[in-house]
This record gives C-alpha cells, sequence and structure tokens, in this order.
C-alpha cells in the first residue's frame, strides 16, 4: 500500500496547473498534509525543486514508477484549506497558472529560501537537550528531517508546548532579533557561585537571585535590566562567569504603522450613529450574525461616515469571535483610515502593505497566521491574508482600479473577497462615494444589496463646485497654473487662517522635453513614450521601464540649444505658486517627495497641525483625507486622463473630481471647490460640479450600453508580445482565427491591433479586445490558448490573458 500525493511544481519553463504525482514515502506517512510545501525531485530526477500539496489520495495498491517526495518543508500546512481552493479558482479564473497564484498569497519570504528552525520555547528534557540541540536553544530542522525519530519527537514537543517551528530567512541580517538572557546554571550551581562572592559583591548577589527567578527561561535583556534593576555591565560579569548566556530572541518588527499611537484617545470609542449611518449598519451586523455571504453596496457621499460603519461592523464581528479584513487602495495614501482601525482595535489589527520590507511582511503573516491578530488592513494582495473564520469583509473605495492586478494572476480583490465571503458565510461590503458601473448596475438589479448614507455627517452641505474656463484666462494672462478666481481664494484663505489643497494631476517637474527647432521629443530608448523630467535627480526618467539618463543640454537630433520642457509638474507648479503668494506655506506631495518610507504619514501629519497653508500634490491627495481646517479645493487641470483612448476615462475623472472634492469643507466651516479645465462642457465635469452622481450613471450607462462595453458586456484582453514586431503580430492573427471560428456570433473580437503604447520593455505588443454576454465555448478556448503557448517553449511569443481589463492602453 502507498500513499499518493499531488504536487504543485516550482518550474518556471514547464508551467501547468496539472499536478505531478508522488509517492509519499513511509517515513512521511503521518505527516504530509495538504498545503505542506515539499522537495520533490523533477524531470530526469536530478533536479530537486520546492512544490505545494494540493492533494492527498487515499492510500492504494501501487508498485509503480512514480518518484517519490524527498522531504517535507514544513511541519504545518503554509496554506490553509479555503486559500487552497481558493488558489485553484483563482489561477482557473484569470488564466494564470496555480503556482503563480499560490505564491501571490505567500508572503516573499516563503518563495525565497527561508530555513526552518525549531526553537525552545519552554523547558525540555535535559537529555533530549543535549542530544537533540546540542545545548543550543535552537535547532536547524533541515539537519534532522531525514530522521523520523527525531521528527516525530520534536512533534511531540510542539504539542506541548515546549518547542515551535519558525521560518528563519536565509539572510540573517533580515531577521530581526533582541539580546534574550538565559540562566546557564541550575538553581544549585548558582547558590554555589554566591558562596564565592565578595561580601561587598551587592550587584552580582542579586543577579544570582535573579537568574534563579528565571531558570529555564529567556527573557529580553531590556526587560531583564527593568525587572532586576542590574545594569547591561552585571550582567556581562555574569556572561563571564558562565552563570548565563545571551541568545538571540526573535521579535517581531514594528511597521512604521505600528508604532505607539499618539495620544487621539477620543478616537478610540465608537461613534454615535446618525440615522443613516445606523440603518446601513444594522443591515450589515444583520447578515454578520446571520452568516449570510450577502454583498452589500455601502454607497456614501464624501464625507457621510462610510468609515464608522466599517468599524462597527468589524467590532460586531469580533464580537461575535470571528475575524475581520479590510482592504483600502493603498494604505500610504489613507494613513488616517488605518490610523483610525488601529486606535479602535489596537493590537488585534495587523496591516498589510507594499510598503514594509520583505521581514516586516512576513511577521504580520504569522500573527495573522497565529491568530494573534483578528483585524487585517492592507490593500489589495492583503485579501489572500490567512485569516480563518472571517466575519466580515470591507472594500472601502470599492472603484479604484488598483484593486485589479495588472500581471499575472490578474485578479480582482473584489471578486475575491466575493469568493471569501461565500466560503466564510460572511457579508461583503463595497464601500464608495462614486461606485464603480459594474458594481452599481449589479446594485440595481438586486444582485448586491444597496445601501446609500446620501448626506454628510450632521447634515453638512457638500461643498459648491465652481468650474472655471482656463481658454480665455490663458489668452488674456499668458501660461499659467492659477486663474484668478483661485488665487482670489487662496488669498482670501490665508487671511482667514485656513487651509487649501491643490491637486495636479500629473507627477514630475514637467511631463516631457521638446526641440524648438527640429521637434524632437526625448523618448526612452526602449519604450515608445516620452521621457520625464524629474528635478530633484537631475535625471530624465522613464515610468515604464526605469531608464533613466542625464538631462540633454543639446538636441541629440540637430544639435539645437533650442530644448525646453512642455506640460505642468508639481514641482513647476510650486515654484509659480511661490512667485504668486509668497507668504503661503506650502507641502508639495508627489512621487517624489515621499519615495522615502515614512514620508507621506509625515507630510500628512505636518499638514493637520497646521504646519503648512496649502497642500499640493498629485492624485495621491485625492482620498481618503479628513482635515477639518481644509475649507478649500482647487483642482489645477481636471483634464488629464479625458483625452485618453479608454472607455473607462470619464469614469474615472468623475471618480476623482468627486473625491477631491469631497476633501473640503467636512466639518463646521464651509467649504468650496474650484475646477480648472479646457473642457468646461464635458459631462464628467459637468456632473461631478452638480455632485450627480445618479446622473453620471445614467449617462455613462446609456454610453457604455451604445458602445457594448461594461457592465453590458464583459471583456477579456489577449495580448501577446515579441522582440520582432511581425512574429508578435502574427502570433496574434492566429489566434484571432482560432477564436472566430469557435466563438459565438454574439461575441465581439476587436483587433489584433498594435497596444497604444506599442513598445514596452524592447518587446512589441499586440492585442485582442474580446467583448461577450454569455458563451460558453470562451472559457475552455482561452485556457487551450494558454496551455499551448506554453508547451511551444521557446519560440518567445509571451501571450497573456487579462480577464475584465481595466486599462486598454
Ligand atoms: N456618527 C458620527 N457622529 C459624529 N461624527 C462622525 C460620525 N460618523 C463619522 N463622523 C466624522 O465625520 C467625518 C467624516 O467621516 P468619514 O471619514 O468616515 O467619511 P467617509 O464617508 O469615509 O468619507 P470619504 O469618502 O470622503 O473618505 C470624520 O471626521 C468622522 O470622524
Ligand atoms: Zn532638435
Ligand atoms: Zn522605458
Amino acid at each position: 500500500m502507498a500513499q499518493l500525493a499531488q504536487v504543485i511544481v516550482d518550474v518556471p519553463t514547464m508551467q501547468t496547473n496539472r499536478p505531478y504525482t508522488y509517492q509519499v514515502p513511509t517515513r512521511l506517512e503521518n505527516q504530509v498534509q495538504l498545503g505542506m510545501r515539499v522537495v520533490v525531485p523533477f524531470g530526469n530526477g536530478k533536479r530537486q525543486v520546492q512544490g505545494f500539496i494540493v492533494g492527498l489520495d487515499q492510500p492504494t495498491r501501487y508498485n509503480g514508477q512514480l518518484k517519490a517526495i524527498d522531504a517535507l518543508m514544513d511541519l504545518q500546512p503554509v496554506i490553509g484549506d479555503e486559500l487552497l481552493s481558493l488558489s485553484k479558482w483563482l489561477a482557473d479564473r484569470t488564466y494564470a497558472f496555480w503556482i503563480s497564484s499560490i505564491y501571490t498569497m505567500l508572503p516573499n519570504m516563503l518563495k525565497a529560501k527561508s530555513t526552518r528552525v525549531v526553537k525552545i520555547i519552554d523547558e525540555v528534557d535535559e537529555q533530549i537537550a543535549f542530544d537533540v540541540f546540542h545545548g543550543k536553544d535552537e535547532l536547524d530542522f533541515a539537519t534532522v528531517q531525514s530522521n523520523p525519530q527525531i521528527v516525530s519527537l520534536l512533534l511531540k514537543l510542539q504539542r506541548q508546548g515546549k518547542v515551535r517551528f519558525e521560518y528563519v530567512v536565509a539572510d540573517k541580517a533580515k531577521a530581526k532579533t533582541t539580546v534574550g538572557i538565559r540562566p546557564q546554571l541550575s538553581f544549585e550551581e548558582l547558590e554555589e557561585a554566591r558562596t564565592s562572592l565578595h561580601a561587598n559583591a551587592h550587584a552580582q548577589n542579586r543577579l544570582l537571585s535573579y537568574l534563579q527567578s528565571i531558570i529555564g527561561k529567556t527573557v529580553k535583556q531590556v526587560d531583564a535590566e527593568k525587572i532586576s534593576g542590574l545594569k547591561a555591565a552585571t550582567f556581562n560579569t555574569g556572561v563571564q562567569k558562565g552563570w548565563l548566556t545571551k541568545v538571540p530572541i526573535e521579535v517581531y518588527r514594528t511597521p512604521l504603522g505600528q508604532e505607539p499611537l499618539p495620544d487621539d484617545h477620543h478616537l478610540a470609542k465608537p461613534l454615535t450613529l446618525n440615522d443613516e449611518q445606523q440603518a446601513a449598519a444594522n443591515e450589515i451586523e444583520q447578515a454578520i450574525d446571520d452568516s449570510r455571504s450577502r454583498v452589500f453596496l455601502l454607497e456614501g457621499v464624501t464625507g457621510s461616515g462610510k468609515t464608522e460603519v466599517y468599524l462597527q461592523s468589524i467590532a460586531k464581528a469580533l464580537q461575535n469571535h470571528k475575524t475581520a479584513l479590510m482592504l483600502v487602495p493603498e494604505i500610504s495614501l489613507t494613513p488616517q483610515i488605518v490610523n483610525r482601525v488601529r486606535h479602535r482595535f489596537g493590537s488585534k489589527v495587523a496591516v498589510l502593505h507594499s510598503g514594509l520590507s520583505a521581514g516586516e511582511r512576513f511577521d504580520e503573516w504569522r500573527r495573522i497566521n497565529r491568530g494573534e491578530a483578528q483585524v487585517v488592513v492592507g490593500a489589495r494582495s492583503a485579501i489572500f491574508a490567512p485569516l480563518t473564520n472571517i466575519g466580515v469583509i470591507i472594500l472601502d473605495e470599492e472603484h479604484e482600479s488598483s484593486y485589479k492586478q495588472d500581471e499575472a494572476p490578474r485578479y480582482h480583490a473584489r471578486e475575491v473577497a466575493k469568493w471569501r465571503g461565500k466560503y466564510n458565510n460572511a457579508p461583503v461590503v463595497l464601500g464608495s462615494a462614486t461606485p464603480s458601473l459594474e458594481s452599481r448596475a449589479r446594485a440595481m438589479k438586486g444582485v448586491y444589496q444597496l445601501l446609500q448614507l446620501k448626506h454628510r455627517v450632521n447634515k453638512r452641505p457638500l461643498p459648491p463646485i465652481k468650474v472655471v474656463d482656463m481658454r480665455p484666462e490663458i489668452k488674456e494672462r499668458g501660461e499659467s497654473n492659477f486663474s484668478r478666481e483661485l488665487l482670489t481664494k487662496l488669498t482670501d484663505r490665508l487671511a482667514k487662517n485656513e487651509q487649501s489643497i491643490l491637486m495636479l494631476n500629473r507627477r514630475g517637474f514637467s511631463s516631457f522635453m521638446m526641440c524648438r527647432d527640429c521637434g524632437e521629443v526625448l523618448k526612452c530608448p526602449n519604450c515608445d513614450i516620452s521621457l520625464t523630467l524629474h528635478m530633484d535627480s537631475h535625471t530624465m526618467k522613464c515610468h515604464y521601464c526605469g531608464h533613466e539618463e542625464p538631462i540633454p543640454r543639446f538636441c541629440p537630433h540637430c544639435g539645437s540649444r533650442e530644448i525646453r520642457y512642455y506640460g505642468t509638474g508639481t514641482e513647476k507648479v510650486e515654484r509659480e505658486l511661490a512667485g504668486l503668494i509668497p507668504q503661503a506655506r506650502v507641502i508639495r506631495m508627489d512621487v517624489d517627495t515621499t519615495r522615502r518610507k515614512g514620508m507621506h504619514e509625515k507630510l500628512l501629519r505636518q499638514f493637520g497641525q497646521h504646519k503648512a497653508d496649502i497642500l499640493l500634490g498629485t492624485q495621491m491627495i485625492a482620498k481618503g483625507l479628513d482635515f477639518p481646517n481644509v475649507t478649500l479645493v482647487g483642482v489645477l487641470n481636471a483634464d488629464t486622463g479625458l483625452g485618453l483612448p479608454d472607455f473607462r476615462s470619464s469614469e474615472r475623472t468623475f471618480d476623482l473630481l468627486s473625491q477631491v472634492s469631497g476633501r473640503a469643507g467636512r466639518a463646521d466651516k464651509k467649504g468650496e471647490v474650484i475646477i480648472q479645465t479646457y473642457n468646461p462642457d464635458h459631462y464628467a465635469i459637468r456632473f461631478a460640479q452638480r455632485n450627480d452622481y445618479e446622473g453620471f450613471f445614467k449617462r455613462e450607462m446609456a454610453l457604455r450600453h451604445q458602445a457594448s462595453y461594461p457592465p453590458y458586456y464583459f471583456t477579456v484582453r489577449l495580448m501577446a508580445s515579441h522582440e520582432d514586431e511581425a512574429i508578435a503580430a502574427r502570433a496574434m492573427a492566429q489566434i484571432k482565427e482560432q477564436l472566430t471560428k469557435s466563438l459565438m456570433p454574439s461575441t465581439i473580437i476587436l483587433g489584433p491591433t498594435p497596444r497604444a503604447i506599442a513598445r514596452m520593455k524592447r518587446r512589441y505588443y499586440y492585442q485582442i479586445v474580446i467583448k461577450y454576454k454569455q458563451d460558453q465555448h470562451l472559457h475552455p478556448l482561452l485556457q487551450k490558448i494558454l496551455q499551448e503557448t506554453q508547451s511551444k517553449g521557446k519560440n518567445d511569443v509571451q501571450i497573456s490573458i487579462d480577464p475584465d481589463p481595466q486599462y486598454f492602453m
């Protein structure tokens, strides 16, 4: 009889979603579990690769040629049952490979080489300490994992709570430790040492007593010093005399957001909800109580107090002994929301976001995995947090396109949230002031339950919005980023000691450089787009591939000196502002000033403390900010983005303008908004001006209907790339033929066309967009295309399939 295991192996050149079958050697039979990592032989058997156990078959009579698993890498599964089935669904739904779905869910440290160590956390039998641990308090698991006796002994100790299995990163520098103190002698031996002390060696005498009180334990030296009142030098003497030893103790790294909280104690208490909030909260809390996997769309105007509804829903889940998951589009941009969650739920909260180092992320993941954190806040990938028993899932700003990952696996966090909600019988709350058309349309059809907060908290009015046409302004006054009206209002706020927010929808000093003589635009040598000037590093950079070069002084094409910067960037605006209103204190927030860790929080804190009058920034300041003293919001150029060849460009513009306008007048003082534009009659701008989501929704739905776009149709994008343009084009033409033959006549196939940015990272891209309502042939056909292009191997055309793409450029 042999036990067989299904293993997904990590072989980049041979990706497939089919697991391979391996025999489980007898010595591992009692240890294998689903979701564990294994080392298996692959190919001709000379190669060992990492894999994941995704299936275990009943032991069968089998004496065939199957290879056997070499070793287990884990003693507990790193992926639980829920995430394991999710990974399979994800691979299928997003046309990704199973292995990449699995890796997407795990912290990087589990992908990289990590070693497993066994640590003594409580007193163990002396014999074991000596024979197995060789007198040390940890053990490299790899050195013993082939010895079944030792492994089962370790498992027993683990059950008794005496040892703990931990991952240690190959790069030791990343594993954070602090110094621990551990007695080296027994109680009696320490007592004996006391007899040989000088009568006046008081400190050493006390050290001996202290050590006697911690026999068998390891105590952080900082704590030991505090408790015993002894100095570091005394402990060093203890080491010299052989009384104690110093050992590293693993500590959790403290990510920035986890620093001790400032003293905003009032935030800790739940607020009394107003009627609208209460009505919404009741529905959600009822679903939590009933364990119903309902999807709610919480549509609330800016400043309507959605966050408080989230917090009280989370509290409800915790009260029911469940966990809660809350996603925000980009954590670094919304430190205020994260702080509110942390103030309310304290150490129960784990924060996951891209700003964490690999080590910090790993630590947070383990805190969640061990059940030490019950509330998880994070950006997109936090949707895979290893929480169990989830009571509620929240997606704040559900319309944000950053919830879609634009590389494989191309998942949308909203869809994953719905999957996990179903699995856990938990409600999902999608919140937004400007829901995506897809979600709003589903709410209209009753697929989601619509909950509305139509008023701001305390019935404060939404700020009036004025649209300023920049065309006559420029004609009369020449190039400027500021209309007269905006300048007047800014000066007025300054006089009243109130604050303003200015948004510029760009980054960098200026968008591109052009030669006035020959018209040459400086472009990236790898990609088909212009380079952007960055004043801080004095270089030209490509935002797509990261290419960087010095700022040219002559035109590289004709040699002319007449080379000029075009477009507008925050730095340039900051300079103009300094000339126009020199007395204003300005904080600039863009990619450049916030590159360093923690700068977002720092700049926002300074603004909150009124250390500046104006916060000038790119779209990163549009979301989630809640500053009571801000009474004016100015949008310098509303048009950026309107001209883009993408059917969502109007929706994005409307969302952005509504979001940023919502930053004004959130407290007692009245707010107002100025939107500057060259397209004052565009409907996205007009509806935003009237705070009319409903109107925008109707108009945009009609346009989408007319052009057969989502939410009326689903879309999939196929892309082929190759260094040789003709090969990429030909590959796409062949795929088109295949599609046309098999798909239903009602399905629309657009292309192949070169991508708007046709060349990136030295490759040419061709795309096909498929629009469909229902086509049962489509999914299997796309899976087939994906598998075929993989197994062809080295002809080097890369095919990617993107379901529900967020961008079409
Ligand atoms: N019931 C309440 N009573 C008093 N104040 C409240 C109440 N609910 C929320 N607030 C306060 O109102 C302000 C706005 O709330 P919140 O930031 O949650 O709004 P929001 O809907 O998330 O807004 P946005 O979409 O603009 O980010 C906050 O300062 C919050 O503390
Ligand atoms: Zn030139
Ligand atoms: Zn480039």
